[in-house]
């Protein structure tokens, strides 16, 4: 796999989304105004207009994986924990207000002693999803830990949002919702919970952070504001009648 290492943008806006490479080599200008015909992408077999890169991110037994799995292919990996080796990514292209925007979604592994090999994927990241589980506490508390991590090795404008995955298994809850409403709050993050056992608020969650990234990437001066917080607050369904 061919990875190119771009320096710390200094603008607000997202990272430049990638774009395949002209024949000699050089990248086209990113898009602006509407979006040119949807091309083909390299290998993928998928047409797409703009492509974003997005991490899954959390310690291990979080569910990134399942997550993952959940969005690409609607589909929950019950039974027998199989921890990620490194990382791995799918593709998936998505129909956002008329464009194809294509998501290659990186799933990391959790476990420490793949640190380092993640760390080298964050640069290139244009959205990290955050997870932990509301059935782990530990998980909740190393948030922290995680963000620090983030902002050492990801852009400083990259599109950040905190998950608590889960919210299915409530006999087993240990972190309250207003708990993660709390730590979203202190550091201005979007925030939800959600389960890959039974799809909720998953869709919502790629969706969100496909609308803020091709927003930002092409945004027609007569297009309404996208906004990310609100979007997420007012689609997301919530865990009310599940919580301690
Ligand atoms: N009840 C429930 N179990 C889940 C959910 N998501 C994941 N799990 C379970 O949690 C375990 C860990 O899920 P994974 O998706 O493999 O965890 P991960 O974050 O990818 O872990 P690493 O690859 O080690 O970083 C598996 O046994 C899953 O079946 C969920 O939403 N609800
Ligand atoms: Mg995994």
């Amino acid at each position: 796999m061919s990875r190119k290492k771009t320096p710390r943008s200094k603008g607000a806006s997202a990272p430049a989304a990638s774009a395949p490479l002209a024949a000699n080599g050089s990248r086209p200008a990113r898009p602006i105004g509407p979006p040119p015909p949807a091309r083909p992408s390299l290998g993928g077999g998928d047409f797409y207009d703009v492509a974003f890169k997005v991490m899954l991110v959390g310690d291990s037994g979080v569910g990134k994986t399942c997550l993952l799995v959940r969005f690409k292919d609607g589909a929950f990996l019950a039974g027998t924990f199989i921890s990620t080796v490194g990382i791995d990514f799918r593709n998936k292209v998505l129909d956002v207000d008329g464009v194809k925007v294509k998501l290659q979604i990186w799933d990391t592994a959790g476990q420490e002693r793949f640190r380092s090999v993640t760390h080298a994927y964050y640069r290139d990241a244009h959205a990290l999803l955050l997870l932990y589980d509301v059935t782990n506490k530990a998980s909740f508390d190393n948030i922290q830990a995680w963000l620090t991590e983030i902002q050492e090795y990801a852009q400083h404008n990259v599109v950040l949002m905190l998950l608590g995955n889960k919210v299915d298994s409530a006999q087993e809850r240990v972190v309250k919702r207003k708990d993660g409403e709390k730590l979203a709050k202190e550091y201005g993050l979007p925030f939800m919970e959600t389960s890959a056992k039974t799809g909720l608020n998953v869709d919502l969650a790629f969706t969100a952070i496909a609308k803020e990234l091709k927003q930002r990437s092409m945004k027609a001066p007569s297009e309404p504001h996208f906004r990310l917080h609100d979007y997420v607050k007012r689609e997301g369904q919530g865990t009310s009648c599940c919580r301690p």
